[in-house]
């Protein structure tokens, strides 16, 4: 173990706590009857929210907690098996990016830099037949299941339940941006929405730039709803400073996503987070809820002025959650190397949509590599 100044807390690290800025607490409650008031409700709240800070808790959203307890100890029980088992179905076995996501799965920058993180990834399930299947590294196609009796039912049930919750908050978005939302809703019949089950490593590294839990990074998608475990989660608020986000029992947290920044021309704010590194083991769950991969991401019509343009070229769903996974998991990062994945889009250094942090009594934080890993 690392005593005295290695273990304290770096100073980009800092961060203000919940007390000092409160994140807002948006209540779902009025969607469960299915009125239209309900909608216009939660619609001005989610609105305000995503407009602010891009970050935001959400209660009363209708999920059963059985559902969450329960895809917590499949969770548990899967990543708590022998590594033997877990490679059995080793995400580098699909081009579609499904199963187990070892540690050494890491960013580019391994081992130099760290995150302390292994998952599973699950996705929508997609027919064997699908053309983007076929095709292959388009994030589509039919899931992967370990052999644990029960365990692909409690998996998908938690899926559904979560990404219904995801329709409907797609819907309220879609109303607050005054745009149809059928026409949001026609992008999203076959989505690159992945679920992760991550659980965060035991180690006895320090908190650093190095050595983290998840690297700084914004979400690819729509918008992201997380359940966590445990602390260690940070999220940029709208004066760009770092403010911690504890689990609030009952609450998902949700952050907008690159994809709702560009539709609203820069309108929401696609939110850096990171997990720092607890050095204990934690669990989370996000799903990441996103589009269809030929979907074509631009400013909507109402925002689509030659400067939203500009800063927000047209791009497709896939396409971008490829660009920024390249380089996120080894397996992909070679086959990128060896020719066996030849994009046909261009792989940029870092995330268009990347922000930096302003210091809280400190340095600017360093860099960080697009990481989902
Ligand atoms: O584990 C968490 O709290 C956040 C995970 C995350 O940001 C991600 O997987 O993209
Ligand atoms: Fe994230």
């Amino acid at each position: 173990m690392h005593d005295g100044p290695a273990d304290a807390l770096p100073a980009d690290h800092r961060a203000l706590t919940l007390e000092d800025a409160q994140l807002p607490v948006v209540d779902l409650g009025p969607l469960a009857d299915g009125s239209a008031e309900g909608i216009v409700t939660v619609a001005a709240s989610l609105g305000a929210a995503a407009r602010t800070s891009g970050f935001f808790y959400i209660v009363n959203h209708g999920v059963p907690q059985e559902l969450v307890d329960g895809v917590m100890a499949a969770s548990k029980d899967f990543h708590g098996r022998s590594r033997r088992f877990k490679m059995r179905n080793w995400c580098g076995f699909s081009t579609h990016h499904r199963g187990y996501v070892p540690f050494e799965e890491n960013g580019s920058k391994f081992p130099k830099r760290i995150n302390f993180n292994e998952a599973w990834d699950m996705g929508f399930e997609a027919p064997a037949d699908h053309p983007d299947f076929l095709a292959g590294w388009r994030m589509t196609g039919p899931n992967v299941w370990p052999e644990i009796p029960g365990w692909k039912e409690t998996v998908s049930a938690y899926y559904e339940a979560v990404f219904a919750l995801g329709l409907r908050m797609l819907d309220c978005l879609a109303f607050e941006l005054g745009v149809d939302r059928d026409e949001l809703r026609a992008q999203c019949t076959c989505p690159t929405s992945q679920l992760r089950l991550l659980r965060y490593v035991p180690n006895d590294m320090p908190k650093s730039t190095d050595y983290v839990g998840i690297d700084s990074h914004s979400d690819f998608e729509c918008f992201t709803i997380l359940h966590t475990g445990g602390p260690g989660l940070q999220v940029m608020n709208a004066d760009d400073q770092w403010v911690e986000a504890p689990p609030i029992p009952g609450a998902f947290v949700v952050n907008i996503g690159d994809i709702f920044e560009a539709w609203s021309g820069g309108r929401y704010k696609s939110t850096q987070h990171r997990v720092l590194n607890q050095g204990t083991e934690r669990f989370s769950c996000p799903l990441f809820f996103g589009l269809n991969y030929h979907a074509v991401v631009q400013p909507l019509e109402t925002f689509r002025t030659a400067e939203a343009l500009e800063r927000y070229p047209p791009f497709k769903a896939g396409d971008h959650l490829m660009r920024m996974t390249i380089g996120g998991f080894r397996y992909m990062s070679d086959a990128h190397a060896k020719g066996e994945l030849v994009p046909d889009f261009e792989v940029p250094e870092a995330n268009p949509f990347k922000r930096e942090a302003k210091p809280i009594g400190g340095e600017a934080a360093p860099e960080a590599a697009p990481a989902r890993g």
